[in-house]
């Protein structure tokens, strides 16, 4: 068994103004990590977030320590959030074992490990969604059902954005050094998100899209506000969102997606709205 990681260096501004479509994915997209069998990362220089995908069909897979952090476990001065997208399976984490079923997330502190996964059917298997950040301090491992996760309403059918933001890690929920993540679900008919679009240079963002059919595609907005561009995304496929960029879509289809965020501060709502008369 092999963790395979790709390191993405940080694209500023006007770099990303310049780049063309396939430019754009090279720096901010993360295709194909959800592999049978696989368990693949991406380290992120923004905020060194790490994002990965674990789809354990046979063995148990195991993040232990990975060179690209330079300690010799891999939480030894980190933290992780892991969300289950997929069939029920098990997390470990130092021999202990956690049922994760179907949105499900566990918050993994500092200190832990290593992080073993396996899949409760290797024919529906688990999909597991794992994000990691810098920490400085131990904070406790808390398992995280949908039903903990704090519900945020927002939107309206009228402008086609009416959803549910799920608080999984969050000050409210359980405790964390600089990791807020959750997961956003739409009511039927509703394709946008995050519109009217922020940016909140104090926090990076990460979006993966998920629960979408095959054919069904996002188109998801970055870039500075006066400069947007779009890259078109398929189920399962992550952008990486910088502090100074919009960061919000609109699916062709019905879809839900994972927010994930690190940074300097941990409070959601410090966000710069940007008003709909700077967008270009
Ligand atoms: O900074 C916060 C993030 O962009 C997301 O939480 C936004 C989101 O889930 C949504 O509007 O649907
Ligand atoms: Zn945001």
């Amino acid at each position: 068994m092999t963790v395979s990681v790709s390191v993405r260096q940080v694209v500023g501004p006007e770099d990303a103004a310049r780049r063309d479509t396939k430019g754009l994915r090279e720096g901010f997209v993360i295709e194909a990590m959800f592999q049978p069998g696989e368990l693949n990362l991406t380290y992120s220089h923004l905020d060194r977030m790490i994002v990965g995908g674990i789809v354990p069909t046979g063995e148990r897979l195991v993040i232990d320590g990975i060179t690209e952090t330079g300690t010799e476990r891999f939480l030894d001065r980190r933290e992780a959030a892991i969300v289950n997208i997929g069939g029920s399976g098990v997390v470990s984490v130092g021999g202990r074992d956690y049922a994760l079923g179907f949105q499900e997330a566990i918050y993994v502190g500092m200190g832990e490990g290593p992080l073993g996964f396996t899949s409760d059917d290797p024919a529906a298997p688990a999909l597991f969604y794992l994000l990691s950040a810098p920490a400085h301090r131990a904070c406790p491992t808390v398992h995280i059902t949908r039903e903990m996760a704090k519900k945020v309403h927002l939107g309206s059918a009228e402008e086609s954005n009416a959803r549910t933001i799920n608080q999984y890690v969050h000050p409210d929920v359980c405790e964390s050094c600089q990791l807020l993540v959750g997961l956003t679900m739409f009511e039927p008919g509703s394709v946008w998100n995050t519109m009217p679009a922020h940016v909140h240079d104090r926090r990076m963002e990460v979006y993966l899209y998920f629960g979408m059919q095959a054919a069904t595609r996002i188109f998801h907005f970055m870039g500075e506000p006066g400069e947007t561009r779009h890259v078109v995304l398929k189920n399962h496929e992550a952008v990486l969102s910088p502090g100074w960029s919009i960061h919000s879509g609109a699916g062709t289809g019905r879809y839900a997606f994972i927010w994930a965020m690190a940074g300097d501060n941990m409070s959601f709502t410090d966000m710069d709205k940007v008003p709909m008369e700077s967008l270009r």
